[in-house]
């Protein structure tokens, strides 16, 4: 008997370009959502934007966080009740757009992701990441309806927001690999479409490194439209798989290690020089994972990235427990392993 189902849930209006903030309202307005929303933001994305999208809906209430935190998306959710909001947009960085759509998800409300960095693909994926005791991955959440991203903002963010965007697209490579894996060994089910759009939208981006480079808006538009892309893959999949794999269980570890020490993305790049290595061994396909990170600006070891190489060598051993994913990491890679394949790749 046929038993498969898929339930692909996509963002309905995704508006990128130079100075479209400024249709966000207008982007917003088609799905008819109806009433006020309220407006999440951080201290910098609210001069840089927030303000002036909470102008284009008549002065909507804003609230301005300062951590991905349980604690404060409870608050928002309380604001929300205050304000009598009905819908919620997130201006800012992977935090402010996490915890605006976490409590979206919890309110069972609408939700517009309103990024002013490109530093990683949470911005339009139907993934939630707050830490919560020891859980640092991403969960299921309602995409955003509305995307709207201002390659003019993103442009003019800081350059390590969008390297860091980049190296979470480079990941993707690893990623794949280990769903493949599992799909072999575990009998996972895997999507032959979502991994393809993922590898390919990694091949786009180092296709193209050479025209990623600082205060160009061309970059800006070329990460975003691969974020886009990768977080459609997730989609598709249903979850993280496409875009995540031992790499990420790597930097989910060192997050917990070293909180607050590296960009998401510039960790999850470095890790996945370390993971090409076990996956290929002396072939050579590690060097070019660390040459694509290298050709747009990204850390490459773990001295770049501020973390030590025994704490970076500790991630690497203990990453396969916290979740259930199987990667090339298996059961667990014993320390010498790990540190060889951390010296041979120049991570540590
Ligand atoms: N939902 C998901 O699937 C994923 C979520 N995450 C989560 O995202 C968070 C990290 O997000 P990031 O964006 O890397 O860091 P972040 O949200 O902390 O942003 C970094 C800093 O850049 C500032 N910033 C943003 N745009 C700016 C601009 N245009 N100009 C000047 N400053 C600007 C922010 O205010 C913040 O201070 C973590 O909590 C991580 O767990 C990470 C990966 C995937
Ligand atoms: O960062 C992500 C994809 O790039 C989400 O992955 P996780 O599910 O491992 O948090
Ligand atoms: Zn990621």
């Amino acid at each position: 008997m046929f038993d498969k189902r898929a339930w692909i849930r996509l963002p309905r209006n995704v508006v990128v370009g130079h100075g479209v903030l400024s249709e966000t309202a207008a982007a917003v307005g088609e799905l008819h959502l109806g009433g006020t929303p309220l407006v999440v933001t951080s201290p910098t994305p609210k001069e840089l934007a927030a303000e002036s999208v909470a102008e284009q809906f008549d002065g909507a209430p804003v609230v301005t966080v300062d951590e991905a935190s349980f604690s404060e998306v409870e608050r928002v959710m309380d604001e929300v009740e205050d304000s009598e909001a009905s819908f919620l947009v997130g201006v800012g960085g992977g935090k402010v757009i996490d915890i605006a759509k976490m409590a979206s998800d919890e309110l069972d409300m609408g939700f517009v992701s309103v990024p002013t960095a490109a530093s990683h693909d949470g911005i339009v994926s139907g993934r939630g990441s707050v830490p919560e005791g020891d859980t640092r991955h991403s969960v299921a959440a309602e995409p955003p309806l509305v995307v709207v991203a201002d390659t003019g903002i993103i442009a003019d963010a800081p350059w390590r927001l969008t390297t860091a965007g980049c190296a979470d697209i480079i990941s993707n490579y690893t990623a794949v690999k280990d769903w493949e894996l599992a799909h072999r060994l575990k009998n996972v089910e895997y999507s032959e479409y979502a991994g393809a759009l993922s590898r390919m939208t990694a091949e786009m981006l180092v296709d193209n490194a050479d025209s990623i480079r600082p205060g160009l808006e061309e970059s800006a538009w070329l990460v975003v439209k691969a974020l886009v892309s990768s977080g459609v893959a997730m989609s598709i999949a249903g979850s993280s798989r496409p875009a995540s794999g031992a790499e990420h269980l790597i930097s989910h570890q060192l997050d917990r290690i070293a909180p607050g020490t590296a960009l998401h993305g510039h960790q999850v790049g470095v890790a996945s020089v370390v993971t090409e290595y076990l996956h290929s061994g002396d072939m050579g396909r590690w060097q070019n994972v660390h040459d694509a990170l290298a050709a747009i600006g990204a850390p490459t070891n773990a001295e770049e990235l501020g973390h030590s190489a025994e704490d970076f060598v500790e991630a690497m051993t203990t990453a396969h427990e916290i979740r259930d994913r199987y990667t090339i990491l298996g059961n667990g890679v014993s320390e010498e392993a790990a540190i060889e394949a951390a010296t041979v790749t120049g991570v540590i």
